[in-house]
């Protein structure tokens, strides 16, 4: 890596708050501690939390049982909502039940979200969704995921949790508002492989932890692997962040898509 990138990624690195060290056993204690912390300060009654079946919702889902238990084992009151959130019936089912059996989830929902989908981009056709269609429907099911959950917090007073983490945080990989959009998020600062030591750690499955990240968005086609979209691998992503070196080309790959996707990690830019 050339002097200027390794600078930006110094830069890059301190931004996602990405830890030098890693102790498995310490990040699961504070993070577990995060949650329950947020439930004691604003009296929230729990966390609702929707589980496709890839390791990033397990291991997220899992910390947010632990910390309503916590909040119960001190004598509060605190529940942690899982909802399946497939579109029709989901390819990878089973990977999902797998990640409910390892979170335990207090409560499992369980909502459709074709019809919603399928009505919304019914209604917006007529304004042109171009030959990228798939893609922008892709946007819209992970947008009603998001109405989804927070539906179901606002009907239980519970906060929803968000998966984002420094891997996915740096490229940008999410839905604005859709995925994207939650009260917290607990595994901020971890890279992919970290987060996969958590889930091993915690006790998901292999299947689980060793599942191929997707984001899954493409009805006619399922199961993408998120590596042949972001053009750099995870293993790239995760060396990068933890300050190591990587090849020049993955290098400028994640520098330039980490300052275009910039607005994304923003909160609305205000007039001033
Ligand atoms: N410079 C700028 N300043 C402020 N806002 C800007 C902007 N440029 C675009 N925008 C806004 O942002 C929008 C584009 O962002 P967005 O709607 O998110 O859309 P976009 O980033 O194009 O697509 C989302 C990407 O995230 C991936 N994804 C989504 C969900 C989950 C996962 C996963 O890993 O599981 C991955 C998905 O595969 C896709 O590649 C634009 O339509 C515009 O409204
Ligand atoms: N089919 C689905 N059902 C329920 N929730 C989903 C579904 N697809 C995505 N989500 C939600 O959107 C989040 C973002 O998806 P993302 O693919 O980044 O995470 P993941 O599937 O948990 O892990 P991985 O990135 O390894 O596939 C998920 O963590 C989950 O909360
Ligand atoms: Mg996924």
């Amino acid at each position: 890596m050339n002097p200027e990138s390794r600078y930006l990624q110094e830069l890059i690195i301190a931004e996602l708050s990405v830890p030098t060290a890693f102790d498995v056993d310490s990040e699961i204690e504070q993070r577990v501690e995060f949650l329950a912390d947020r439930l004691r300060k604003t009296g929230a009654a729990g966390y609702v939390l929707a589980i496709s079946g890839g390791v990033d919702s397990a291991v997220g889902g899992r910390l947010g049982q632990l910390a309503v238990e916590r909040i119960r084992s001190e004598g509060g009151q605190a529940t942690f909502v899982a909802m399946r959130l497939p579109y029709g019936v989901q390819a990878d089912e089973a990977d999902a039940q797998r990640a409910l059996q390892f979170i335990k989830p207090d409560e499992t929902l369980d909502v459709n979200i074709k019809p919603a989908t399928d009505a919304m981009v019914e209604s917006v056709r007529h304004a042109g969704l171009g030959d990228r269609e798939d893609f922008h429907v892709g946007n819209i099911k992970a947008r009603q995921r998001m109405v989804a959950q927070y539906v179901v917090a606002g009907a239980r007073g519970a906060l929803v949790i968000g998966t984002d983490h420094a891997a996915e945080a740096v490229m940008g990989f999410f839905t604005k508002y859709g995925d994207g959009a939650c009260d917290l998020t607990p595994l901020s600062g971890l890279n992919k492989r970290r987060v996969r030591a958590v889930g091993e750690r915690l006790g998901a499955d292999p299947e689980t932890t060793g599942k191929v990240p997707t984001a899954d968005l493409e009805t006619n086609n399922p199961g993408v692997p998120d590596e042949a979209v972001l053009g750099v691998t995870y293993d790239e992503i995760d060396d990068f962040l933890e300050g190591l070196d990587v090849d020049e080309k993955a290098a400028s790959t994640i520098i330039a898509t980490h300052h275009r996707t910039a607005h994304k990690r923003a909160v609305p830019l205000a007039f001033s």
